[in-house]
């Protein structure tokens, strides 16, 4: 069922009951739903599918549909006559399970009307590709073509290849490695604390009251930091107060802001607006698991085993998913493969706002 946090017209969102499902970690759900969008046609082979995963705050709208002419967050790369042609190609994007855009998540409510909030179980980046691999099965989708996606999406497309070879003939990872390193499990504990330590998280049993808006508002500045590059944020507000604001307050403790403060600020205000706590919690952890070597003897060792065709890019000033490591992938998956470089000066989030000069040398690559 679809929650309180998307803000969507009604019918934007299809939705498929996969029935119950067990965690890699042992948690169980008796019932999971997970919302997709898609676009153009499924074959009567069914193997002219692409899948399109969202990154760690995204959702299942990469580009506008009939139901929902709004400009998705790919809106480039996706539609008639466009690198991935809808005329051609049948896309599907789903929401991530835990996540608060229509797939069963924390603020599901579970089958006596309850919200799940902190039962909710620890989900793995695999297991929400078991529950895509469910998807597609009920849909009629034999395989996948292309399995795309960045940051969290390029995770989440790396381990359907591992995952599920046989299913997978290309896969596309943008700004995203092979395992979540230590600084970016780092950054992630330190946005999970923020959030559970905002006195209105109760555990994760804060509906019906107060949300840990104070929490989320300061996970998403630490994140979004790292999704910038700082010479991006020095070029952009060096150290200009924002507006009429004085930041020397003192002594009087207290201060206006620096404007690369406020752009903070509004940066959290937006996220709050959209998007559930213990979700972000959920997901941010789900990231953090993120390991494709894990039980299968190693990165190397499971990158070898991919039989897809990579594309593999970098955004060049990424300070939070270095090109090494999306670098790192090419070298292990058999054949040889080159990083295509995202040149733009604004570091991680370059995946999403210079999409389009992946356009074309992933259609070639990948013959879409
Ligand atoms: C792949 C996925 O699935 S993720 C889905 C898409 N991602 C998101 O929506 C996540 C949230 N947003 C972002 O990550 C980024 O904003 C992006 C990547 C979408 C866009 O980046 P950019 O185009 O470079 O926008 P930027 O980060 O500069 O933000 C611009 C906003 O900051 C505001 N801003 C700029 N300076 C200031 C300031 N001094 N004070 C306050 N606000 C400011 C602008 O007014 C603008 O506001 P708006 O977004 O409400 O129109
Ligand atoms: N801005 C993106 C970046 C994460 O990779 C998001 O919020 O999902």
């Amino acid at each position: 069922m679809l929650n309180d946090f998307g803000d969507r017209p009604a019918g934007a969102l299809n939705t498929a009951d996969v029935g119950a499902y067990t965690f890699e970690t042992g948690g169980q759900l008796p019932e999971v739903t997970i919302a997709y969008e898609t676009w153009g046609t499924l074959n009567e082979d069914g193997n002219n599918a692409i899948l399109v995963a969202h990154a760690l705050t995204g959702d299942s709208h990469v580009a506008a549909t009939p139901a929902d002419p709004s400009i998705g967050w790919w809106e480039g790369l996706l539609g008639p006559g466009r690198p991935i042609d809808t005329q051609r190609w049948f896309v599907i994007a789903p929401a991530m399970v835990g996540g608060c855009y229509g797939s069963t998540g924390p603020a599901s409510l579970d089958p006596e009307g309850n919200p799940y909030g902190s039962r909710f179980p620890f989900v793995t980046i695999r297991d929400s590709v078991h529950l895509e691999a469910q998807l597609a099965q009920a849909l009629g989708i034999q395989r996948f073509h292309t399995v795309i996606g960045g940051s969290m999406g390029g995770a989440r497309a790396l381990e359907w290849a591992a995952t599920y070879p046989e299913m997978v003939d290309g896969v596309a990872v943008f700004a995203c490695g092979a395992a979540s390193t230590a600084e970016q499990i780092a950054f992630g504990q330190a946005q999970v604390l923020a959030v559970e330590n905002d006195p209105h998280f109760a555990g994760g049993d804060y509906y019906g009251g107060p949300a840990p808006h104070s929490g989320l508002g300061l996970a998403r500045r630490i994140a979004h930091i790292t999704y910038r590059a700082e010479a991006e944020l020095g070029a952009r507000f060096g150290r200009a107060p924002q507006g009429a604001e004085d930041p020397f307050g003192w002594p009087e403790r207290r201060r206006g802001r620096y404007q690369v403060e406020s752009y903070l600020d509004h940066q959290a205000e937006k996220l709050l607006k959209r998007f559930d706590p213990n979700s972000y919690v959920v997901l941010s952890e789900a990231l953090m698991s993120h390991d494709v070597g894990r039980g299968r003897g190693g990165v190397a060792e499971a990158l070898a085993g991919v039989t897809a065709v990579p594309f593999l890019a970098a955004v060049e000033t990424d300070r939070l998913y270095f090109p090494e490591q999306s670098q790192q992938i090419a070298d292990a998956i058999p054949g040889g493969h080159p990083v295509h470089t995202i040149h733009s000066p604004i570091g991680h989030d370059g995946f999403l706002t210079s999409a389009e000069q992946l356009g074309e040398p992933m259609r070639a690559t990948l013959r879409l």
